[in-house]
């Protein structure tokens, strides 16, 4: 009754929390439980994507939110069947070829991966196309959503804000595809820190000249920026290299050599991309007429249908033991066990 309590308290001090994450769209009607730290709330008659939710009280990242900013927090997150692969971060210099991994990965496994469309306050290159690379977006913007906690990581890199949305992985994996994220070193330590667990990977060249003459040969930057990108490529490889950031290595020098270590170390080597494996996760439609229990970490879901000439009550049981990942976003591990009949089964 901790919870309880505190939110008790919070209510007679009469102080208003910032709210983090994406709210529910309004409902019908609800259903709401206590549990230790966060509450379960349960939308009556909403879409099978829509219908479960958690609203963050003292969770590991509300703690972390609240130190940063200060003030009392709560955050939203959605409710999840099922849990999706770890999301893949790659990072290394400017020009040393992540983009050109990345694209040959999406490639050879379209059903398999899906990328991470960061936003930027950078000017977009010829080719490339707002929300496909990066959503482009202006800093003032940028620097509102990034205090409104839109943002999963976020950073200042070669003179320019990049960041990755929240929404950004999760889209990637409610498709039930793994999530890639293309992002400079500092993002990978906020990610590291953050409570998104992925797999790590730094790419280095194999000289400075070869960067060098990567960058020169993509012809996307002036000679001003590549020389800014070429200075700060020193740090972030030395940082690559020795912090405990990054779970692999991967040299970049042979492309086709350091894909097929790529794929390797993916588990991928011989696996051939035949029909589209979905883990998009199982789903169920919450009738508008239920009431709910809960007994330690499962929640009893008991719904009435009225038929012709009978009613007949239905029970869901849906287990909350294994919640991975909690705010920001999506509360993933969700699992549930239909008790009895369900028509409204999907
Ligand atoms: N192993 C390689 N050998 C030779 N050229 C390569 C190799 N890998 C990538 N390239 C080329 O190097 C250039 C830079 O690659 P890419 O754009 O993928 O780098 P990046 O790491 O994504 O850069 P940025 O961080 O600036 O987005 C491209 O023109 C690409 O074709
Ligand atoms: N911390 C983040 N870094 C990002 C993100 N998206 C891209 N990047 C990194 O920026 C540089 C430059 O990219 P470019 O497209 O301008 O060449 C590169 O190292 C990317 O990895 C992000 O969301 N967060």
């Amino acid at each position: 009754m901790e919870l309880a309590k505190q939110l008790l308290s919070l209510a007679k001090k009469r102080v208003h929390p910032t709210v983090l994450g994406t709210k529910p769209l309004s409902c019908n009607g609800h259903s709401a439980v206590l549990f230790e730290n966060r509450i379960l709330v349960l939308k009556k008659g909403s879409k099978s994507d829509d219908q479960i939710w958690f609203l963050e009280v003292d969770t590991e990242y509300v703690r972390q939110q609240r130190k940063k900013l200060g003030t009392e927090v709560v955050a939203w997150s959605k409710g999840v069947i099922g849990n999706a692969e770890k999301p893949i971060v790659i990072s290394g210099p400017s020009g040393v070829g992540k983009g050109t991994l990345i694209s040959m990965l999406m490639k050879e496994f379209p059903s398999m991966f899906g990328f991470s469309v960061s936003h930027t306050t950078r000017a977009p290159r010829n080719m490339e196309k707002d929300g496909v690379h990066y959503h482009f977006t202006e800093k003032s913007v940028m620097e509102k959503e990034i205090k409104s906690g839109k943002f999963l990581e976020f950073a200042s890199v070669h003179g320019n804000l990049y960041g990755t949305s929240v929404e950004a992985v999760e889209v990637v994996a409610d498709a039930g595809k793994r999530c890639i994220l293309d992002i400079d070193v500092q993002g990978a330590r906020s990610v590291r820190a953050s409570s998104l667990e992925a797999i790590f990977i730094f790419v280095c060249p194999p000289s400075m000249e070869e960067l060098e003459k990567r960058l020169r040969d993509r012809g996307t930057e002036t000679e001003e920026q590549i020389l800014k990108r070429l200075r700060n490529a020193q740090a972030e490889i030395e940082q690559g290299k020795s912090s405990n950031i990054f779970d692999f290595i991967l040299y970049n020098d042979n492309l086709e050599e350091c894909y097929d270590r790529l794929k390797k170390l993916l588990g991928l080597d011989g696996f051939v991309a035949t029909s589209p494996k979905s883990a998009a996760p199982r789903e169920i439609n919450l009738p508008t007429d239920h009431s709910v229990s809960k007994i330690d970490d499962k929640i009893i879901i008991s719904c009435i249908s009225s038929g012709l000439d009978k009613e007949s009550k239905n029970s869901i049981m849906l287990d909350v033991s294994s919640l991975k990942g909690g705010a920001p976003g999506r509360t993933r591990g969700l699992d549930f066990q239909v008790i009895g009949s369900m028509d409204q089964l999907s």
